[in-house]
């Protein structure tokens, strides 16, 4: 195993996330995650419920990069206004949203009965 290899593939991972901490939709997700942690820590959740709160919330971000980096094929491969471009920008924003829908829930689902 190369080692450097592996520790400049981390490097350029880490770029790319700090690319799309660049994005408005990225920033929205950073901070609801850190609002819904501080929630997770002033209410009190066991193990598996924090497993199952940071699964999701890692699961909106790994989306979000994905989405971020079809944008950035999108506009590279057609700068121009084009249908099917549109159809790939939105469909993988779709994507987010879905996984963004079921992290509501399944917070909802979490936190309502510990603070009702
Ligand atoms: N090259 C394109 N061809 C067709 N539709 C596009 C193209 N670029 C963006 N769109 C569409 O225009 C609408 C508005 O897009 P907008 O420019 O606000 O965001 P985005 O291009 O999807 O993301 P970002 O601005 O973060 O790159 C969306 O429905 C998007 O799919």
């Amino acid at each position: 195993m190369n080692v450097r290899k592996f520790f400049q593939s981390f490097r350029y991972a880490m770029e790319g996330i700090l690319t799309a901490l660049k994005e408005q939709n990225f920033k929205f997700h950073l901070v609801s995650a850190i609002i819904v942690i501080l929630a997770g820590l002033l209410t009190g959740l066991t193990a598996v419920e924090w497993s199952i709160i940071l699964m999701v919330i890692f699961l909106v971000i790994g989306a979000e990069l994905i989405n971020t980096a079809i944008e950035r094929v999108v506009d590279l491969a057609s700068p121009e206004f084009h249908p099917i471009a549109k159809q790939a920008k939105d469909v993988a924003a779709g994507a987010v949203l879905v996984f963004a829908l079921a992290s509501v829930i399944i917070g909802l689902l979490i936190f309502l009965p510990k603070w009702f």
